[in-house]
């Protein structure tokens, strides 16, 4: 017999759910109150609970909680109202099953939910969820974190609400995304992608809403703009941090109103793509410092994952590599203990995206030499890795701190010296590509080549900032370019430091 506790303190919900619920076989107990429910859940076990997360003596995670202390296998659905959704989310980041959304209009999917939560293992769902994640290729590994939000992102993505996922760069984000399309109902349709920092505002205007001939000058045919194209689909916007105030008033209006207009046009069109944003800029901090919009940060953090560092969570450094070895094909390499212990050691500022990097420069490095991968095939950064730390962080106090010396210094320019070493290895390590006799994925390629244009960009605008004397408006002027781009580059994709 299937015991089930109904806490609402709204009676009607109550009794519905008690009718409902007793027709398909299961005995139930309701509770108005917190009081009410401490009471029943002393005096019986239940299998499953739906709990109201408002409630007039105490709220739905006290009782969530509560609940899982003393019936940790009871279920639990949580039940929200619309203005309440982010709250629910919560409750399911604490341990709550799912949720569910008040009125209930579609009874089928009520009964279904309730099916499936009572039929299934806890254990099914995590797997579940893991197993997809291998075949999308987000490797969550061993840490409980990267477990649990895996989890989250699961239960999450067969709703329809919004996204954002923060984290450092190259942290996974994009791959993240990716996979709560692919969990998600909307699998089967269109997953778009858009970086809001790589495009002046107006090309980011028609890219986002499309325009119509003629709208401006080079805009000799209609585009579709992608809320149009990611229709039924998913919508990734990564970078979110970096769109001008005037796109994130019409990303508001879209995301509020699911209206919007294609540039050059007074058609109003209607979107239902699912947005999921992106940052590895604190929004709330930017919020604070007037960079970012209060309403659209609340309207698109409904849930907020955040992915870890690589360096919070270096025991899944050897799975990783196994998983790209395999990956590229090169399950016959081993790192040595000497190695591993390295990389285990390193910072890894460019997170999971450095450590591919390192892992594809291993494997061609070492083509016809050896099967091991000793401590030599390791860029230099992290052979040094202590050293350079140190090195890098003096640096930059020295600059920050110090300016009229830092501009004496490029009378020596030391900088020069960097960038040259750094365009020789990129020209050896490329070129080692090309005589490779394996195929070398082309995404390799181009990931060096994405590596080539931060670097040797971040080096001009260094020289120009030194110019300047740190002063960035100048330095923007000098380089021909808006602060706001400036500011973009200086902290996109901070991190190679091969
Ligand atoms: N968990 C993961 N498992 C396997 N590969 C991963 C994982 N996370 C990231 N990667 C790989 O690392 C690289 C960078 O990932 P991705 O572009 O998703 O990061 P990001 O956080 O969106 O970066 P950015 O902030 O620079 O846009 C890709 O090659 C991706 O396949």
């Amino acid at each position: 017999m299937t015991h089930v506790l109904i806490i609402d303190d709204e009676r009607e919900v109550c009794t519905f759910l008690e009718y409902f619920l007793s027709s398909k076989g299961f005995t139930v107990k309701t509770a108005f109150s917190g009081q009410q429910s401490d009471l029943l859940i002393d005096q019986h076990t239940f299998q499953l609970a739906m709990i109201d997360v408002k409630l007039p003596d105490t709220d739905g995670f006290t009782i969530l909680k509560k609940l899982k202390e003393k019936q940790p296998h009871c279920k639990v659905i949580v039940m929200t109202g619309f203005s309440t959704v982010k709250t629910a989310v919560e409750a399911i980041k604490l341990g709550a099953n799912d949720y569910i959304e008040k009125p209930f209009d579609d009874l089928d999917q009520l009964e279904a939910l309730i099916d499936e939560m009572l039929s299934n293992d806890v254990s099914i769902v995590q797997n579940e969820a893991k197993r997809l994640a291998q075949e999308v290729g987000f490797i969550t590994g061993n840490n409980e974190e990267m477990e649990h939000l895996i989890t989250i992102a699961y239960k999450i993505a067969k709703k329809n609400i919004n996204v954002l996922i923060q984290g450092e760069t190259g942290t996974g984000k994009e791959v993240l995304a990716k996979y709560i399309h692919e969990a998600s109902r909307r699998a089967n349709e269109t997953f778009l992608g858009v970086n809001c920092g790589a495009l002046s505002e107006s090309l980011l205007e028609s890219e986002l809403f499309g325009h119509e001939k003629g709208a401006f000058t080079g805009a000799t045919q209609l585009r579709k703009g992608l809320f149009e194209l990611a229709n039924s689909g998913t919508l990734f916007l990564d970078e979110i941090a970096e769109a001008s105030p005037a796109i994130q008033v019409k990303l508001l209006r879209v995301l509020e109103t699911r209206e919007f207009m294609r540039v050059g046009s007074e058609k109003i069109f209607r979107t239902n793509a699912r947005i999921i944003a992106a940052s590895h800029v604190n929004l709330e901090e930017a919020v604070i410092e007037k960079k970012f919009r209060q309403d659209l940060l609340y309207r698109l953090n409904v849930v907020k994952l955040e992915i870890l560092p690589l360096r919070k969570r270096k025991e899944d450094i050897p799975l990783l590599i196994n998983y790209f070895l395999e990956k590229y094909d090169a399950k016959h390499l081993t790192f040595t203990n000497e190695a591993m212990e390295l990389l285990e050691n390193y910072h890894w500022p460019g997170n999971i995206r450095e450590l591919v990097n390192v892992v594809t420069r291993a494997i061609t490095l070492s083509e016809g030499e050896t099967t091991q991968i000793t401590k030599d095939y390791l860029p230099r950064s992290i052979q040094n890795a202590q050293n350079t730390e140190i090195e890098e962080k003096i640096e930059v106090k020295k600059s920050f701190l110090d300016p009229i010396n830092s501009r004496e210094k490029t009378w020596k320019d030391p900088n020069f010296n960097n960038l040259k070493k750094y365009l020789d290895q990129w020209n050896a390590e490329l070129l080692l590509y090309w005589q490779s006799e394996q195929t070398i994925p082309l995404e390799i390629i181009k990931e060096k080549i994405k590596e080539l244009e931060n670097v040797t960009g971040k080096a001009f605008i260094k020289k120009a900032l030194i110019s300047t004397m740190g002063n960035r408006k100048e330095a923007a002027k000098l380089l021909k370019i808006t602060p706001r781009q400036l500011r973009y580059l200086l902290t996109e994709k901070k991190h190679y430091t091969q």
